[in-house]
């Protein structure tokens, strides 16, 4: 990218910055330069490591490294945050602020710029929302002009609604001095201008929206202030060039930039300079001991069919207990998964870039207040990103996989009859899709990745939607050996092909920061009895099945969210049941006898004997301390059912399951 803005030390301190040197107290960091090694946060026992980049930020002003403070805040408020912000936290219950929340926060508040990295789901959205809100509550307080003084531009549209939502959480207290305008969107003009015409203070977009914005003079960044980028890698790279560079030329001298991704790349390295001054460094790194580590990571080296066999053992076994977040490569795979479960009666949603974002952001909403356990998502905006900025290795391998030939004889049986090709060309996908970056999927127990992602920082990002904010998780994937690839032509993935090499490089950057990723040893003995149901299963989930499933939902979707989304807004039950209801069943051949695990089918010595190790149990707890699917004081009502009327209600098992 060859963005033209650049900003030298001549440039004005942004006003957030004059405002904290005359009123604010002096933030932890800049007091003391000596490090503690005191522990603040018994949960996160953090210790941070600072790295400088190796290359300096252009114009004279080099990066610097953050010193660690002394004696870092233990609560929100020793932060020097507004206080309506500090009680916003507090209805929240967050009890402490998390390691970049005490680190990036008070940099922030002094008006510095700041790259930050910080794992997932370790807080960062908090970590630029708060002191944002809290500059402009300040500024407000002696100058009312209306302007927008901050824009946060994030890579998807998921994300843009997740912040949007974020920022309205932490401004409840605040609210009336507070205007906020989500510009993701496909609204006309007029629409946007009408949004845009009472002077939001923070806007946030993906690039694209926040260009198209500026470019239709409905946005004026000529007051801005702060400029935050979340997963700041992704929205500096691939497809965003233009719109960045864009918005980069439109940005008034003296802005605030804050950069935040749980990886960043190179890419940033070099794009630094061109939208910071003279940004401040934080690498973080939760220094956590091994018995600390909330997050387990296995892998399986197995054949292609195998991955169906071992899926649907653990689901149908439940070996691994709580909700699940499957990755799989592309759309058809996903729908082929959702398919292949059914046919033994374990119910998924599905996450994808056809379906409207309405539907998207819902099912992301439902998932997290627990009303159904798996969702398989197609992950194709890492993918697409791996091409752009993985090595070359690993971009050959995206390549490969996205062949749509390939794609078109992976994804079916021997037994499909010919597609028409026609339809499947008039699907649109949306660009600003994206589930493994920055959604903050709550409560997962485990995240399975039936396809290896391509990269190792693709991996980072998946297996981040769970153990978030201190919890426990696990991550699976599946690893094809080099020796086996191919040998499944059925439900072969071209780029599974490299899955070994991609492997090595994900076990090296764990490593990196302390973590192991281990073998999950599976009986193959045991697991043998049940090959013949599996290769069943798979054979009636046709080519044809996936393309009618595949079109049904999405018709089904547009119909929801077009003519009856205002019923359904008053009814969401009703809509749940529609949704999760098996309706693609129809789409595939059912075939009642896959529905029962027959007892002679399990081993001797119960289920337990399939997995060999520790690994079957993920005990998985809702916000208030219970596990999952049991009442308080009482028993465990199965798969997270949920009250409707009065009456338990288990969206997963509705009278249409039922009938079959
Ligand atoms: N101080 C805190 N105490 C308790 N929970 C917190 C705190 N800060 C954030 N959280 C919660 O932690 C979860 C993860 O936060 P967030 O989404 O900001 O993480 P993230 O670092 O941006 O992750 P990612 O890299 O995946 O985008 C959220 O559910 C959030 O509400």
């Amino acid at each position: 990218m060859a963005m033209k803005r650049k900003l030298d030390q001549n440039d004005e301190p942004s006003p957030a910055k004059n405002a904290k040197a005359t009123t604010e107290p002096k933030p932890e960091s800049a007091k003391s330069k000596s490090k503690s090694k005191s522990k603040p946060v018994a949960t996160e026992a953090a210790a941070a490591t600072e790295v400088a980049a190796s290359e300096p930020a252009p114009a004279k002003a080099p990066a610097k490294a953050a010193p660690a403070p002394a004696k870092p805040a233990a609560t929100f408020a020793e932060l020097g945050l507004d206080p309506r912000l500090v009680q916003a936290v507090a209805k929240q219950n967050f009890e402490k602020p998390t390691l970049v929340q005490r680190r990036a926060i008070p940099l922030t508040l002094d008006g510095q710029d700041v790259l930050c990295k910080a794992k997932t789901g370790s807080g960062k959205t908090a970590a630029y929302v708060l002191p944002l809100l809290s500059a402009i509550l300040k500024r407000k307080s002696t100058d009312s002009t209306p302007f927008t003084a901050g824009l946060i531009l994030v890579p998807t549209r998921e994300l843009a609604d997740q912040v949007f939502k974020a920022i309205e959480m932490f401004s409840v207290f605040c609210a009336k001095d507070i205007h906020i305008a989500k510009l993701t969107e496909n609204v006309s003009d007029a629409v946007q201008r009408s949004l845009l015409s009472n002077v939001p203070d923070i806007v946030v977009a993906t690039p694209a929206r926040a260009w198209h914005s500026v470019n239709s003079e409905a946005l004026s960044l000529s007051k801005l202030q702060h400029l935050v980028l979340d997963e700041a890698d992704l929205v500096l790279s691939y497809g965003y060039n233009e719109d960045m560079e864009n918005i980069s030329r439109s940005l008034p001298k003296g802005v605030q930039t804050i950069m935040m991704s749980a990886t960043l790349s190179a890419e940033l390295d070099a794009l630094k300079g061109i939208l910071c001054r003279n940004p401040t460094l934080l690498d973080l790194k939760e220094d956590l001991g091994p018995e600390d580590e909330k997050l387990t990571q296995f892998y399986v080296k197995c054949g292609e069919d195998d991955k169906w066999l071992i899926s649907y053992l653990i689901f149908k076994l439940q070996l691994i207990k709580g909700s699940c977040l499957i990755f799989v490569a592309d759309i058809d795979r996903a729908y082929r998964l959702k398919l292949f479960f059914e046919q033994f009666a374990i119910r998924s949603c599905i996450l994808n870039s056809e379906l409207p974002i309405n539907t998207r952001i819902k099912v992301v909403e439902e998932f997290n207040r627990g009303l159904y356990d798996i969702i398989i998502a197609s992950d194709e905006k890492s993918e697409v990103f791996n091409e752009k900025v993985g090595d070359k290795e690993e971009a050959e391998a995206a390549k490969t996989k996205k062949g749509p030939k390939d794609e078109e004889e992976t994804a079916a049986t021997e037994t499909d009859a010919p597609q028409p090709k026609k339809k499947r060309k008039t699907i649109k996908r949306d660009e600003e899709y994206g589930v493994s970056r920055g959604i903050d999927f709550k409560n997962v127990a485990a995240v399975i990745n039936f396809d290896l992602p391509t990269s190792s920082s693709s991996y980072v990002h998946r297996i981040g939607r769970t153990a978030r904010a201190g919890r426990a998780g696990i991550a699976l994937s599946f690893v094809i050996p080099k020796e086996l690839f191919g040998k499944h032509k059925p439900t072969s993935l071209k780029s599974a092909e490299n899955d070994e090499k991609v492997l090595a490089k994900i076990i090296r950057q764990q490593a990196k920061v302390d973590r192991k990723v281990e073998p999950y040893n599976l009986s193959q003995k045991q697991m043998e009895a049940f090959r013949y149901r599996m290769n069943d299963a798979l054979r009636a989930v046709t080519k044809v099945a996936i393309r009618e499933a595949r079109t049904k939902e999405l018709r089904q979707e547009l119909l929801k969210s077009e003519t009856l989304k205002r019923y359904f807004e008053e009814n969401p039950a009703e809509l749940s049941h529609l949704r999760h209801d098996g309706e693609l069943g129809r789409a595939a051949r059912q075939q009642a006898h896959l529905k029962h695990v027959p007892e002679y089918l399990l081993p001797k010595e119960g289920k337990s004997a399939i997995a060999a190790g520790s690994v079957g149990f993920v005990p998985f707890k809702t916000d208030n301390g219970r596990k999952k699917g049991h009442k308080k004081g009482g028993k465990p009502h199965g798969r997270g059912g949920f009250k409707v009327n009065g009456k338990k209600r288990d969206p997963l098992k509705t009278f249409r399951a039922r009938k079959k």
